[in-house]
């Protein structure tokens, strides 16, 4: 089955006719994909029940995506949550449905981060409602796909905004009551693997997760003197409306990135959510300032320049090795 062409021996002119993904994967039994078998996704809450009994976690965009998953597993873990973003009614129906599954209440707060005054009346409504909270979880975020070549100032502004001034917003109203208050808290900032690499076409949203990175890590050193922990969660693709909508809207770019991810797969909301919880309790009072990849291994799959060559078979490495090994000298 091995269908290598020897145009010439000179690597660059190598033509590996590219194979169906059953054919080329044939010899090792593995499909495109197929990997992921060895990496099912467990759904059920990883903590012991009880572990956020008596503890209050304000999650910004906890209404949809990811963050309603957090604020789920957080909820079933017994704490009382706020959940926080533009869309009231949003945010109403998935704290009802939470709360009927859980019997933990969760409470609905409008805010737009990017409004510094509309964040301090957040802040104190969370007050009255349950105290300043021991767990905030800064998840909101604004993104689409663009050439940056057809941003307006505005667009930038509008991510930017949400992403880093919001994060930055939260972070710092309730940072300050909390030290006022001598209360420690735990800080969980979602940002995403390409805020380490950059990456063309999502730029402004590359950007301002960078800033929440080099913000949350600056805090992490000097906070921890009043009891806040600061990490980070940089998510591959795990599926939401939100996100997929916005960044992949014909779904053309989805089997791709499936192909790219070593353990062949999205990740999954519930996933997600264990981590977080984990990060923002207390088994993890010593982790500070920490970044945490959860991307299947996406990131350095597309890091490494050599990773290309899973596609070649073993019958074709027969023949490769037989031509490197022939090579004398340089
Ligand atoms: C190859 C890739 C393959 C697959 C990818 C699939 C999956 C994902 C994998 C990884 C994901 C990694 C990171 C993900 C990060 C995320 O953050 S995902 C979360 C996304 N969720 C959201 O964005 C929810 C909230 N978003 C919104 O409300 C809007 O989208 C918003 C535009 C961000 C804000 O809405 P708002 O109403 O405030 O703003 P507008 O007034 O509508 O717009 C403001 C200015 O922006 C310009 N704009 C808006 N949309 C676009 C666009 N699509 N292209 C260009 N410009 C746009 C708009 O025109 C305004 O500017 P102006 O006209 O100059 O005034
Ligand atoms: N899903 C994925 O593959 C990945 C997601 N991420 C990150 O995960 C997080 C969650 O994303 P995901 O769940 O996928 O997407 P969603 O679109 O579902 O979540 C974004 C949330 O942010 C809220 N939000 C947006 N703008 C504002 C604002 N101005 N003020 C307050 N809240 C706002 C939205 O609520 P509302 O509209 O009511 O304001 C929404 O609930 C984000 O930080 C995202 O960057 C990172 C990497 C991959």
């Amino acid at each position: 089955t091995c269908q290598v062409h020897f145009e010439s021996s000179n690597w660059k002119s190598l033509s590996i006719k590219r194979l169906t993904d059953s054919r080329l994967h044939g010899s090792t039994g593995l499909r495109s994909g197929s990997q992921a078998n060895f990496f099912p996704p467990l759904e059920d809450a990883m903590l012991p029940s009880g572990s956020f009994n008596n503890r209050m976690a304000l999650i910004t965009g906890g209404g949809t995506g990811l963050g309603r998953a957090m604020t789920a597993t957080l909820s079933q873990l017994g704490a009382q949550c706020i959940i926080a973003s533009r869309k009231l009614d949003v945010l109403q129906r998935t704290a009802e449905e939470i709360s009927s599954q859980t019997g933990n209440k969760v409470h609905a707060v409008q805010c737009d981060v990017r409004d510094p005054q509309a964040v301090s009346q957040c802040v104190d409504q969370i007050e009255a409602l349950t105290g300043l909270p021991d767990v905030i979880i800064n998840n909101a975020a604004g993104n689409f796909v663009c050439p940056s070549e057809r941003l307006s100032p505005n667009a930038w502004k509008t991510i930017t905004d949400i992403v880093l001034n919001g994060t930055a917003f939260v972070t710092l109203e309730l940072g300050k009551r909390l030290i006022q208050n001598q209360k420690g808290a735990s800080f969980l900032a979602i940002t995403t693997i390409y805020a380490e690499s950059g990456s063309g076409f999502v730029v402004p949203s590359a950007s301002a997760k960078a800033g929440v990175e080099a913000l949350y890590k600056s805090l992490a050193a000097e906070w921890g003197r009043y009891g806040h922990r600061f990490n980070i969660i940089q998510p591959g693709p795990i599926r939401t409306k939100g996100a997929f909508s916005r960044l992949d809207p014909t779904g053309a770019f989805e089997k791709a990135m499936i192909d790219r991810i070593p353990t062949g797969r999205l990740g999954t909301p519930a996933e997600i959510a264990n981590l977080a919880a984990y990060v923002s309790s207390n088994y993890a009072s010593w982790m500070s300032g920490a970044v945490i990849r959860f991307d299947g291994g996406e990131y350095v799959s597309l890091a490494g320049e050599f990773n290309e060559l899973r596609s070649v078979t073993p019958d074709q490495w027969k023949l490769l090795e037989a031509m490197i090994r022939k090579t004398k000298g340089s």
